[in-house]
Formats: C-alpha cells, sequence, structure tokens
C-alpha cells in the first residue's frame, strides 16, 4: 500500500479551495438576494415616476456588479478624500457599509454636502447615470463622495447596469410633446 502524504503546499491549495467554496456559496446567495431587493426598488421607482411596474426590468437592469471598496485608516482624513466627487455610470447602486459607525460617504444636495449615516441591516440606494437618462430627467443621479477615517471602513456595492447591447433612452411617456 502506497500512502501519499500532503506536503504544506497542497495543504494550502485545499484550504484556498474550501474557502473559496464557502465565499462563493455566501457571495451567490447574497447577490440573489440584492438582485431581489434591486428588482423591488426599481418596481417602486418606475411606478412613482408614472412609469409601469416592469419599465427597467429585464435588459435595462441586467448586467449586475458586486465590488468591495475598502478604505484603510488614514492618520490625517482632512487632507486627502477616500473617493472623490462622482455620480454612478450605472442604472443604480446598492451600498451596504462596514463597520457602521465609520462614517465616510456623503451627498451633494442643497448646495452642501452632508453626511450619510447607515443603520443595522440597512441599504442605501444611489441613482445612477442611466436612471437618470432613462427618467429623462425625473430622477437625478446621486452625487457622493467618500472622506477618509482614522478608522478602517469598508463598503460593498451592487451596481445594477443595463446590458451592453440595449439602448438607454428616456421614457417616451415622460418626453412632454
Ligand atoms: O464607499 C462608499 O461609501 C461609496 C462607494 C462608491 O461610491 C462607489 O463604489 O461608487
Ligand atoms: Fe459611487
Amino acid at each position: 500500500m502506497q500512502v501519499k502524504l500532503m506536503n504544506a503546499n497542497e495543504r494550502i491549495i485545499n484550504e484556498l479551495h474550501e474557502c473559496l467554496n464557502v465565499f462563493r456559496e455566501i457571495v451567490g446567495a447574497y447577490v440573489t438576494k440584492l438582485n431581489d431587493l434591486g428588482a423591488r426598488i426599481l418596481e417602486c421607482i418606475s411606478e412613482g415616476i408614472g412609469l409601469e411596474k416592469a419599465y427597467f426590468a429585464s435588459d435595462l437592469s441586467a448586467d449586475n456588479i458586486l465590488t468591495v471598496n475598502h478604505y484603510p485608516s488614514c492618520p490625517n482624513p482632512s487632507l486627502t478624500l477616500g473617493l472623490a466627487k462622482h455620480t454612478d455610470p450605472n442604472l443604480r447602486t446598492i451600498l451596504q457599509v462596514v463597520p457602521l459607525d465609520v462614517l465616510g460617504l456623503e451627498l451633494f444636495t442643497d448646495g452642501q454636502w452632508l453626511s450619510v449615516n447607515t443603520a443595522p441591516d440597512a441599504f442605501i440606494v444611489f441613482v445612477g447615470n442611466q436612471l437618470e437618462v432613462g427618467s429623462n430627467g425625473e430622477l437625478k443621479a446621486t452625487l457622493h463622495r467618500v472622506r477618509n477615517a482614522t478608522k478602517v471602513r469598508t463598503s460593498v456595492a451592487f451596481f445594477i447596469n443595463p446590458s451592453y447591447e440595449c439602448i438607454v433612452e428616456p421614457a417616451k411617456e415622460l418626453i412632454q410633446a
């Protein structure tokens, strides 16, 4: 009988595979929930601006991306921004922030930057550029930025995008003659 002992490299590779499987399972379940949540919010938004419930479904929200932003602790946060001001180029963003007590996200509204508070189990939802176009400007893309903090901050952003093939244009129902 031949017994093959695993060397250190093989053991690490096996453990890595195991971690990746668990990671895939957890992230897969999270993304499925975010997809459902995103679809429900989009339905409410569509109805709210006078479009049919499913207007932004299918091609207009077919391509989704999950990203993680990590902001290391910054010794002098007043000297630099974590993320410069921008609007997201997609249809819509759903954001979750960890840890909850580290503030940093700011929205530009009524001529000033306002800090966004987070709450347990809460999601932050941004209107992206494509939703501003699709809604013919009824919804304005959210201008936002991130300030650094002396503590580490991480955010998870789920970007909902139209498919590459689809044409994004103002909804006919929202164009005044
Ligand atoms: O980290 C945040 O709170 C915001 C991240 C963000 O704006 C982005 O990923 O586009
Ligand atoms: Fe953003």
